[in-house]
């Protein structure tokens, strides 16, 4: 039984898939109820609110998923995530539309003072003159980050008939021309906005975005809007800027800390604020945690997911046609891994033939993990391979090659390690499967499943009986045998396929037998 924890509120309507799953348990907890059994959760789907910690991570021994319903991931450690082999994946686009029109309610309610005045009419007061606002027809508004909400607020500012400037240094000039937006410098920005909306993701570079300096560049009257990420805007110069009049009115939806408390910026008359609810429509909740559940389900499936953060990204068709190669590769990874049982500098991967034109990361993070999968203790997968290879000092690199060289298609793997160098070449082909055609120098034929066994031995009559003597006194039975040299009389080697694993004491007897050099038992 698949077991996913949901820690935060999701609408029931998109979580439905996994609801209806039988084979699926759906804990609906926070992470505090559930702390005696979070060793037990396969998937775990989250909002904004749960952290999801490398201190969480450490506990949930048994995930493999986090699944974000909604945009930001800054409330996960995708970092550690990725170092313990757990996917993270998010739903990029279903609140888009719900966040924009917030910004823009935030807009017209900032300018038109309507949280102010509803509260003084609700006082019983009815004082018009006291809350004369200003039209947004007419007026430059600046939008910083100019992704998928950006853009949608981009195109409710234009039927108001506003002017729209864009600040975003990763926005292509084809993109921004589609639109018909100003696509300006920062600083630009910052001189012609009457109101600046922030809707970058929080990062390094943002973080503090609009600080004193830039908000000194700002128009005097300026108005200011965060339905993005708290500590965009620096809050502490937010506060100088409204005491000091330069800032005409600001509206928040987020904060650096959530929630904020007794936060000094409540104190102002021209702040206006919501708890966060950007996504928070019946239409956004149902999108995201439908995209989720989906993904999740798809991800438990062992089917590829389509918006991870830490994973390539693969379609459906992509992921067919590379499944092979992605199975091949793995195999091809676990055997040179037990082959090479010394440290590895380098390995490097060629793709030749069709193989080449598919998208290969999936297939080099796969042979990575076979490779690095009996060298590591913790868990190691396609999300973390690179990584921990990286870690251990171990160089990857990807060649291609037009020519299959014999065949349709075929991956050469070649390890560098301390003292020898090892080069395998597999291939795949339809409705016969995995082969090995290459090994160690030798040109030979075998399926990598199973349990093999390697003999590396000098061509000379009756090598074969004396290894089938040894087996069969054991009661090992061969399943298949491949043999393949140099030369004749020269080097020589067998590939075994038995039907149980071996002893190590019949490998230490068959090292034991003259003309036999290497003796390796492969399991696959
Ligand atoms: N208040 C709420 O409830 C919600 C908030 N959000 C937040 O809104 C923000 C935007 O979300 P999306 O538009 O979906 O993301 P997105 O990824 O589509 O767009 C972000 C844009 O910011 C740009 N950017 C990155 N660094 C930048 C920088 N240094 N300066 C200027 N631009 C930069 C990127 O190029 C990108 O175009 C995110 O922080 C997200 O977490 C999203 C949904 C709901
Ligand atoms: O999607 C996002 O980035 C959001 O900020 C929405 O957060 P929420 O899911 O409403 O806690």
């Amino acid at each position: 039984m698949v077991r996913i924890l949901v820690a935060d509120a999701m609408s029931e309507e998109g979580l439905a898939p996994l609801l209806a799953d039988p084979t699926i348990e759906v804990v609906q907890k926070k992470v505090v109820d559930v702390e005696d059994e979070l060793d037990q959760f396969d998937a775990l789907l989250v909002r904004s609110a749960t952290k999801v910690t490398e201190q969480l991570l450490q506990k949930m021994k048994n995930l493999k998923i986090v699944g974000r319903a909604g945009v930001g991931v800054d409330n996960i450690d995708v970092d550690a995530a990725t170092r313990y082999g757990v996917v993270v994946i998010n739903a990029p686009n279903g609140n888009t539309i719900s966040t924009a029109e917030h910004t823009f309610a935030m807009m017209a309610s900032l300018v038109r003072r309507i949280p102010q005045a509803h509260i003084s009419v609700k006082s019983r007061e009815w004082n018009r003159s006291a809350f004369v606002g200003v039209e947004l027809f007419g007026k430059h508004l600046g939008i910083i980050g100019f992704g998928r909400i950006g853009s949608e607020v981009a195109k409710r500012a234009r039927a108001f008939g506003m002017h729209v400037h864009v600040y975003d240094p990763f926005l292509t000039k084809a993109r921004a021309e589609k639109i018909g937006v100003d696509v300006c410098t920062l600083d630009e920005l910052l001189a012609q906005a009457d109101i600046i909306t922030v809707h970058t993701p929080l990062t390094k570079e943002t973080k503090g975005l609009l600080g004193p300096k830039n908000l000194a560049k700002t128009k005097k009257g300026v108005y200011l809007i965060n339905c993005a990420r708290g500590g965009i805007i620096d809050e502490q110069a937010l506060i100088s800027f409204l005491e000091n009049g330069h800032v005409a009115g600001v509206a928040l939806d987020v904060f650096e800390q959530e929630p904020p408390g007794d936060h000094p910026l409540l104190s102002f008359d021209n702040v206006i604020v919501t708890p966060h609810l950007g996504a928070s429509t019946v239409e956004a909740q149902v999108n995201v945690a439908t995209q989720v559940a989906q993904e999740v389900l798809t991800f438990l499936q062992g089917k590829p997911v389509t918006s991870s953060i830490n994973l390539p990204t693969l379609s459906k068709d992509v992921y067919e046609k590379i499944q092979a190669f992605y199975t091949l590769a793995r195999k091809m990874g676990i055997v040179a891994s037990q082959y090479m049982s010394e440290p590895v500098q380098e390995i490097a991967i060629t793709y030749s033939g069709s193989v080449a034109d598919l998208e290969t990361t999936f297939i080099t993070r796969s042979l990575l993990a076979g490779f690095l999968k009996p060298r590591v203790a913790s868990t190691v997968n396609e999300v973390n391979a690179a990584m921990i290879a990286k870690e251990r000092g171990i160089a990857f690199s990807e060649k291609f090659s037009a020519n299959g060289n014999d065949y349709n298609n075929s991956i050469t793997l070649t390890v560098y390690g301390e003292n020898k160098t090892f080069t395998m070449k597999g291939t795949h082909i339809a409705h016969y499967g995995d082969r090995i055609v290459h090994f160690n120098g030798f040109a030979i034929d075998f399926a990598p499943e199973g349990h093999l066994l390697y003999i590396q031995h000098h061509d000379k009559p009756g090598m074969i009986g004396k290894v089938g003597n040894i087996l069969g006194d054991h009661q090992v039975n061969i399943a298949t045998m491949q043999v393949g040299r140099q030369e004749v009389g020269g080097k020589a080697i067998m590939m075994l396929s038995l039907d149980k694993p071996l002893d190590d004491t019949l490998v230490e007897t068959l090292e034991q037998i003259s003309d036999i050099d290497v003796v390796k038992k492969l399991e696959v």
